[in-house]
């Protein structure tokens, strides 16, 4: 691959991190600092960004490198406190292009209330929106895992469900992880998750 292309590569990544950024942003999904962005690229390196930035202000400097391990590629970068979900994501799957990280009112809250580890979908049209999902009949269960500061142990709660999770996952009291082969399929998973987990927090307000 030549040097032009390459460069390209990077750039058409930073793009699609930085208008994720903003699109997130418009719903109020990644407040203050809140909220981590990747891309793998077909090359096999993956974008990420920068560790606390605001992620609907994003310029091309606040997209960095790292390698399969999580490490930034070029010293003194300092990436996403969470990068290691990111790589653990893309060395599960080789078709994984795109992680999306947010902290969404819906997401936060539902998950301090859920029972059994998870928070389960159902009889939601939108439900359609996930892989494999053909009928609002079935019962889409998105896992809720306890929040840690030690992301390296997370990586090791969050890996036996790795392969059986439709929707993402969220972290308690913290957000939700969803993904894609591409920006766009990733984006339209965490657009039909977060609806589908606001319907649920004024369904519940409601008492039903
Ligand atoms: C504003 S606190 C949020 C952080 O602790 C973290 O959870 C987060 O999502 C953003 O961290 P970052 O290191 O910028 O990727
Ligand atoms: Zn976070």
């Amino acid at each position: 691959m030549d040097q032009m292309t390459t460069t390209d590569l990077w750039a058409g990544a930073v793009r699609e991190i930085i208008a994720a950024g903003r699109r997130m942003d418009r719903f109020g999904w990644v407040p203050a600092t809140a909220g981590n962005i990747s891309r793998r690229l077909p090359d096999g390196r993956i974008a990420i960004t920068r560790s606390g930035g605001h992620k609907g202000l994003l310029a091309a400097d606040g997209v960095i490198e790292v390698a399969t391990d999580g490490r930034a590629v070029h010293p003194g970068d300092r990436p996403s406190a969470e990068t290691l979900l990111h790589c653990q994501l893309y060395a599960h799957d080789p078709a994984i292009g795109a992680v999306l990280h947010g902290h969404s009112v819906a997401s936060t809250v539902l998950s301090m209330m859920a029972a059994d580890g998870a928070i389960v979908l159902a009889d939601y049209e939108v439900q359609k929106v996930f892989a494999g999902q053909t009928t609002h009949e079935a019962r889409v269960r998105v896992p809720v895992f306890d929040n840690d500061q030690d992301i390296a142990r997370l990586c090791t709660v969050v890996a036996p469900d790795l392969g059986r999770m439709p929707a993402g996952y969220v972290i308690r009291g913290h957000g939700v992880y969803v993904w894609g082969d591409t920006m766009d399929v990733a984006l339209a998973r965490l657009e039909g998750l977060e609806f589908l987990l606001a319907c649920e927090l004024e369904k519940r307000k409601l008492g039903r």
